[in-house]
This record gives C-alpha cells, structure tokens and sequence, in this order.
C-alpha cells in the first residue's frame, strides 16, 4: 500500500540572511531617525513603545532601550558626526540615497561615542545597506568609510569633539548672543550628557530621596542619577506620592504663591505637570489644552496622584472662561530648546522661522490670558525655551503695551534657593548649566523662562 504521507515538496530555497544580533534595534534606529529629521515626527512619539514606530511595538524591552541609546547618542551628536562624515566623504551622499545618511549616523555614533565593538557597528550597517533596494549600491563606500572612521578614531575624537559642534550652527549663535560665548559652550556641554530622573514629590522630599536614593534639589524635587528601569516600579508611584518632573519645570507654578481656594487658570496644561502642583497646592485649577489625547495624560495623573482639576479641551485662541481666575499659569506653546538634553531631536527639528512663529503666538496667547485675569490677579507666563524672543523679549514686549501689567520681581528664596535664575529684571531664567554638581553627571536642569505679571487697573 502506498504511504499516506505525501512525499517533501522541494521549495525553492530564498536566500536569508543570518540574524545578527543587535540587527534589528540598528534598524529600527535607523528607520526612526530618518523619519525623525526628515519626517519631522518628534523622537518621543517614535519610541513610545505602544503607540510609537512599529518596530518598537514589536521589540522586547532590552532592544528598545538599545534603540533608545543609539538614537539618544546619534542626535545628541549629530552636528559632529555630520562633519566627521563630510570630511571623510569625497562627494556629498546623494539626497535620493536619505537612508545611507541614516545608517552612517547610526554607526559612526556606535564608533565613536558608544561602547560598542567596532566590528559590531560596522558589519550591521554594511547588512542593512545591503537591504535597502536604493542604497545597496553604497555598500563599499559604508564599509569603506567606516572602516576608516574606527581605524582614525582617536583622531577624529580629538578634532571633532567639541560639544558646540553638536547643535546647529544658528541655534548656538543664538545661545552666544543671548548668554556669551563660555556660557554658550556650558550649555552646549550640557546637551551631551542624559539627563537625570526628577520627581515632584507630595511632601517630605527629603524622606523620599533616601527612600529612592536620590538626593534633593532646589527644596522640593528629588533627583535619581543612576534610574535606568521602569519608573513604574519604583516605591511611591502606584500610590501617588510623586511625578517626573524636571526640577526646572516645577518653578513657575511656585510663583503664584499661596493659591489655596483660589481660582486658578492653567493654560496649555497638558501633559499636566504643573496643573498637578498647582491642584497639590489647594487651588480650583481648570486645565486647558488644545489637544484631547495629551490631556488624557492629565486626568491619568490627576487620577494617579489622587487629586483634582477640571480639564477643558479648547483652543485659547477663540476660548472665554465663564468668569476670570484670581490666577493664570501661561505655559505657552514654544521651540522647546530648554529640553534639548532630554528631547534631542528638537535641536534638529526647529528652525529660527519655528521661532518667529510660536513667539506670535504666544504675544496672541499673553494678550488674551491677561484679560481673563481679575484685577490684582497674577499671572505666570513661561516657556521652556532658550530664546530670548520666547523669554525675555517677549515678556519685554507685553509689558512695554500693557500698561495695566506690572511685573512683580522673582525673589531667589522662592526658587528653591537656587543661585543664578533670578534675571536682573526680576525674571527666572534657568538654563541646563547653572545647576552644577559633582560629579558633572548629577547637575543641570531644563531651560525655562517664568515672568510673573499682576494685573493693576480697574
Ligand atoms: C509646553 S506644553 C505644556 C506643558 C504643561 N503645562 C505641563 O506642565 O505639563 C504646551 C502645550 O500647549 C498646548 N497648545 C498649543 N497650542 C495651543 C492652543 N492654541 N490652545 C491651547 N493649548 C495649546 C499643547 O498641546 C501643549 O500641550
């Protein structure tokens, strides 16, 4: 009888390539950073691992945080590893050839800036070239080049670099002008180190960071240098007792005082850190935002923390509240270069026409808001921003047309003690190297800007 079992069909075998370990987080790097300069999509949003790119949906958790480092690394350097490659490179790469550019970066950032063998770096980029249908072509001249770049390393590390290398050129004249040449390279300095985990905590900061092993700064934030993990899991967070937030970040809601029972206005809320503090400090807060989906985050913290606010979804430029607040938080729209350590990509997504354009509106926002203010309300306007157009001149321009806006001067003691973000005029302007530490590591901050304006007629 004959068998049953059907005889093995011979399929023509396709080749596949071997899996080399680390493939697939250097190509989901790559992918994300081609869509993140040239896509505009911000860095954040891509790596999100639910909503984000989706090899990182599909990648287990070690990977992901490969991705994240190698990303984090090849933007935080980009500027220098851009003339590392302009020098090696004989003629420009093509435009049409966008994904070559993004392998380079990928692997030279693994050359020279991270700990990663060599060969490692270079045999992984040669396999994605080779699989790109466009840039396969290229495959020599990436073997070649960074062959060259891991043979030259010491010296194109001592020529290259030089941290103001690795912002564009604009955005670091911008600092210069602003802060003056050595102040500029500290920032600049700044930018290339990650930045540290900082929580906002209920009470008792001191409790928590030997809880946390973390130490305290500015009186009211407790900062963890060496988190690394889910933040999740740490003690406090599944009862509410804290919430990230950069040091930096929770000044300006400080500046409106003793608010307890009062109605406050906090204006672009989400995703909430400030609406937070501002509800832990007693007051009727009403968050508003433009955007549903990041004030979902909102009243998820809200929540979490066991607090409450009301949330209103609504565009501040045709919105009206039913009566006026005795104080308005103004966290306006803006460049966000202040976050450039802990957002990379925004040195390389914005341009000085970005600037121009959200300074408008922030004019528009800061006239309105300040109608919605009671008399002898306060207000606090604030951007995260190094740009004096978002910052200084702006609150210069509001005032200098308002003339029933008074600036109330910024007291040191009421920045949790922190020496040089008090401006002359009375303003606070933080900036990512004027929290040192030692080591280096442990200090820095995000750049902010926070005026604060009562309302003096009627
Ligand atoms: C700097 S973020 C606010 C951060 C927030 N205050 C916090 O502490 O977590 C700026 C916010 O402005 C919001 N926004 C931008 N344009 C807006 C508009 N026209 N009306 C209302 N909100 C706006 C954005 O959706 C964004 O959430």
């Amino acid at each position: 009888m004959p068998s049953e079992t059907p005889a093995p069909r011979r399929v023509k075998s396709k080749y596949q390539p071997t899996p080399v370990i680390g493939f697939a987080a250097r190509k989901a790097a790559t992918d994300i950073l081609g869509r993140v300069i040239r896509g505009g999509r911000p860095l954040d949003l891509e790596i999100d691992p639910e909503s984000g790119h989706p090899s990182m949906r599909a990648m287990i958790v070690k990977d992901r945080a490969l991705v994240r480092a190698l990303l984090g690394t090849a933007l935080r350097r980009r500027g220098q590893i851009a003339m590392v490659l302009e020098e090696l490179l004989e003629r420009p790469i093509p435009e049409k050839t966008g994904r070559i550019d993004d392998i380079l970066h990928i692997a030279v950032a693994q050359i020279l800036f991270m700990d990663v063998p060599d060969h490692a770096a270079v045999t992984i980029a040669v396999s994605i070239t080779e699989q790109d249908r466009r840039g396969r072509p290229y495959k020599g001249l990436v073997n070649g080049v960074l062959r060259r770049i891991a043979r030259e390393k010491d010296d194109l590390l001592r020529r290259f670099d030089r941290p103001e290398l690795a912002a564009p050129s604009w955005l670091f004249d911008s600092w210069t002008a602003a802060y003056g040449p050595e102040e500029a390279h500290a920032i600049a300095a700044m930018h290339l180190l990650e930045p540290n985990l900082d929580l906002s905590v209920k009470s008792d900061p001191q409790g928590w960071a030997d809880k946390l092993g973390g130490f305290v700064v500015g009186k009211h934030t407790v900062r963890l240098t060496a988190h690394s993990g889910r933040i999740e899991k740490l003690e406090g967070f599944g009862n509410g007792e804290w919430w990230v937030q950069d040091v930096a970040a929770s000044l300006p809601a400080r500046l409106l005082g003793d608010i307890s029972g009062k109605r406050v206005g906090d204006l672009c809320a989400a995703p909430g850190g400030k609406t937070c503090q501002l509800a832990a400090f007693g007051a009727h807060v009403t968050a508003i935002d433009i955007s549903a989906s990041r004030l979902k985050r909102v009243s998820q913290n809200l929540g979490r923390l066991g607090l409450e606010a009301s949330v209103v979804a609504a565009d501040l430029r045709y919105f009206t509240p039913d009566e006026p607040y005795d104080a308005i938080l103004l966290d306006a729209p803006c460049s966000a270069t202040g976050t450039i350590r802990r957002h990379p990509d925004v040195a390389w997504s914005k341009t000085p026409v970005d600037i121009e354009v959200l300074a408008a509106i922030q004019a528009d926002m800061l006239d309105r808001a300040f109608t919605w203010l009671k008399p002898g309300g306060t207000m606090v306007f604030c951007t995260c921003s190094m740009e004096p157009q978002e910052g200084e001149r702006q609150i210069a321009d509001f005032l200098a047309r308002t003339p029933a806006a008074l600036r109330i001067p910024i007291a040191i003691e009421e920045v949790g003690g922190i020496e040089g973000i008090v401006t002359a005029d009375g303003d606070l302007r933080t900036l990512p190297n004027r929290l040192p530490r030692e080591p280096r590591e442990a200090g820095g901050m995000d750049a902010f800007f926070a005026a604060r304006i009562r309302r003096v007629d009627g």
